[in-house]
């Protein structure tokens, strides 16, 4: 479903991603693991249009998506849940999820509420007057509600309690069991452990690792001395 090739990105200071090739195959789960800096969301950013790549391509379910504007990117199908949620501090929750949702598309406000009724509690509550867990089921709920065919979640559970990490992954496991195709970036294999279906480690902007999640059980060891600093490229 995403096919990512070859791709090279940065900013002002200097190119961060150098040739990275990744693949997700539709209703698949892959976990984008680095340490902070590596390129993860550098690389998010890139597929989701919000950064121009210099080089390479992005493709959903065939679609050339390379370079092409966010919102343009959006209605192909993605669905970005960004680092650090982002939701808007002076708008409630009820006005997130009707200014979020897209016309046809099959997640609708009403059915974001029965999966997360946590939402419906608070939905008079402005984002400012959100938990930190509360912020990211609504920003997950937001990028469910365009109707994606693919979700990019940025360091879902970045700053949250074990137990609210724990009661987002059950989110991300019952949409992945609903067959959402789900890239997640996390700084560690922990999380992503029993989620993912196939993992990636980026450092310095290279692919250093993959794996698929039978492997890393069988053996976590080079995924591990994958996230350590100082690493070689393996391609
Ligand atoms: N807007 C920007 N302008 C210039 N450099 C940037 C910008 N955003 C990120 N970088 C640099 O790009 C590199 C990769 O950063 P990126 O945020 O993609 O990493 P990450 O793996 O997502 O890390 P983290 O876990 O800390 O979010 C870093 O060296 C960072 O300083």
């Amino acid at each position: 479903m995403l096919e990512i090739g070859e791709l090279t990105a940065g900013y002002q200071g200097g190119s961060v991603l150098h040739g990275v090739d990744l693949s997700v195959p539709e209703g698949t789960v892959h976990a984008l693991l680095g340490a902070n800096g590596a390129g993860k969301s550098t690389l998010i950013h890139t597929v989701a249009g919000l950064l121009k790549p210099s080089g390479g391509r992005v493709e959903l379910a065939g679609v050339d998506l390379t370079g092409r504007p966010a919102h343009r990117v959006s209605h192909a199908g993605i669905g970005l849940v960004p680092q650090g949620r982002r939701v808007f501090a002076s708008l409630t929750v009820a006005e997130h999820l009707r200014l979020a949702h897209r016309k046809h598309a099959a997640w609708t406000p009403a059915r974001i509420l029965e999966l997360l009724p946590r939402l419906g509690e608070r939905a008079g509550n402005r984002g400012s007057q959100l938990s930190g867990g509360e912020q990211q089921m609504l920003a997950i709920a937001r990028a469910l509600l365009g109707g994606p065919r693919l979700v990019l979640l940025d360091e879902p559970t970045e700053g949250l309690s074990p137990v609210i990490a724990e009661q987002i992954r059950q989110l991300i496991t019952t949409l992945a069991g609903e067959g959402l195709t789900i890239l997640i970036a996390a700084p560690q294999l922990g999380f992503v452990q029993g989620i993912a279906d196939r993992l990636t480690v980026l450092s310095t902007g290279r692919v250093t690792a993959r794996m698929t999640a039978a492997e890393a059980e069988a053996d976590p060891e080079p995924i591990l001395a994958a996230l350590a600093p100082g690493v070689a490229h393996v391609g």
